[in-house]
């Protein structure tokens, strides 16, 4: 079997063509500095550095050479520009910049030592690929997902074919004074680049929507104001830590915390200051647990800590915890020092196998009452409490964590 450089070639420059259209029409509707355009670019521009190399017959040599390895380079920027752009950083180093200066030099300085010309281009492009690679492999960038392996191993694949390429020239390996597309030493080229462009588009756009996948579970579990787990996901925690408790016989326990007086903070200092004492309280609680424990906004100012093979003694002496905790972080609003305290619901200990998500939510919520009426301030621990079956028949998850009764307002 023989690689026609001429078909691959063409093959290479629609494809090229055809993958910019798509990443176009994916990227339609997004701000012009959304990542994908500059994808979108870096695509049109690598594949007018082909329709320009393939035009070698009609274009003077110069316009050639320079014209076509400048395209390359800037398709490389574009690319890194996209990646970074991905990572949500704007502006580009001057030194990322420096190839589309430099190749045109090259190219210039070089137009009648192919090899030497040759080598150095692809070295530079080389250059460039690396610095994508170290960006995509940054590891202070957590937001890539699996995507970034495609492109990773796509764009070690290109660097490696241009150190073969800049190797084969140096040793007199292949002919640098002929570049056309019908280039017998160019056949496998092309056949890798058009295999690179392919993986390299596609690891592109699986990276954004892992990204877009990702934002979307945050926004159906996370609770926005807080950064907390909703109600909806610390319920589905709870049922399944609860499921554990008892299957391994470990105690569980659960803290009902809310804040006191939160109302007067609101009329006091207006919402978006309530909000403020919401996220410092939320924070202040979430950075006293350990890390197997689970925080999550259960309602307006009320939040439900689920502590695994936790004793009551040990659930009482964090309830403890967090309400020193709290009281001595008031929050800074303007020139105003808001004092916050929470009142705490404890229910601990042993599980039995007729407890369910819903009676220690409920238990604990009875103590946080007991709390409130008590004076606030201070921690309550609640009794074992079999619910009517009715509860336990609700669907896991959805209402089955009863809501905190509303009886702080009676107090
Ligand atoms: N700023 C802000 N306020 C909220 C939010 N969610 C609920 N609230 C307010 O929280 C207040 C809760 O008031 P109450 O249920 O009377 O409770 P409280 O004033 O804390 O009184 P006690 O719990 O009895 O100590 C209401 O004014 C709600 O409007 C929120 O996301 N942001």
């Amino acid at each position: 079997m023989t690689l026609d450089p001429a078909t691959l070639y063409l093959v290479l420059t629609v494809v090229g063509l055809l993958m910019a259209f798509w990443v176009c029409f994916m990227a339609w509707g997004q701000p012009l500095g959304h990542a994908l355009w500059a994808w979108a670019l870096a695509l049109l521009a690598y594949t007018a550095s082909h329709v320009i190399f393939g035009l070698q017959a009609l274009l003077p040599e110069l316009v050639f050479l320079v014209g076509g390895s400048t395209a390359y380079a800037v398709s490389l920027v574009l690319m890194l520009q996209a990646v970074r752009r991905f990572q949500g950083v704007e502006q580009l180093s001057r030194w990322y910049m420096a190839p589309l200066l430099l190749v045109p030099l090259v190219c210039i300085t070089l137009a009648q030592h192919s090899t030497l010309r040759v080598v150095i281009s692809a070295l530079i492009y080389v250059w460039q690929i690396g610095l994508i690679m170290a960006s995509l492999l940054d590891r202070r960038q957590p937001q890539h997902g699996r995507g970034r392996y495609i492109l990773v191993g796509a764009f070690a694949t290109m660097l490696l074919m241009l150190l073969a390429r800049a190797l084969s020239a140096m040793f007199g390996l292949i002919d640098t004074h002929n570049l056309s597309a019908s280039s017998a030493s160019l056949g496998p080229v092309f056949l890798v680049s058009l295999c690179a462009v392919l993986s390299i588009t596609l690891g592109f756009v699986y990276m954004t929507m892992e990204r877009a996948e990702r934002r979307n579970f945050e926004l159906a579990m996370k609770d926005m104001l807080t950064g907390l787990a909703n109600r909806r996901a610390i319920g589905d925690q709870l049922a399944s830590t609860v499921a554990r408790a008892q299957r391994q016989g470990q105690y569980l326990s659960v803290l009902m915390l809310d804040i006191d007086h939160f109302k007067r903070v609101n009329d006091s200092y207006g919402h978006q200051a309530g909000d403020v004492v919401l996220r410092s309280v939320a924070q202040a609680l979430q950075s006293r647990l350990r890390a197997q424990d689970q925080i999550g906004r259960f309602g307006g100012e009320e939040f439900l800590a689920i502590l695994p093979d936790t004793s009551l003694d040990g659930a009482l002496v964090l309830a403890e915890a967090l309400r020193v905790a709290v009281e001595a972080t008031p929050t800074q609003w303007g020139a105003h020092r808001i004092a916050t305290t929470i009142s705490i619901g404890v229910r601990g200990g042993a599980i039995t196998g007729s407890d369910t998500a819903d009676s220690l939510v409920a238990s604990a919520d009875a103590a946080l009452y007991r709390a409130k009426q008590g004076g606030r301030n201070r921690v309550e621990v609640g009794h074992a409490l079999v619910l009517p079956s009715a509860f336990d028949l609700a669907p896991a998850n959805a209402s089955t964590l009863a809501p905190a009764h509303d009886m702080n307002s009676e107090a």
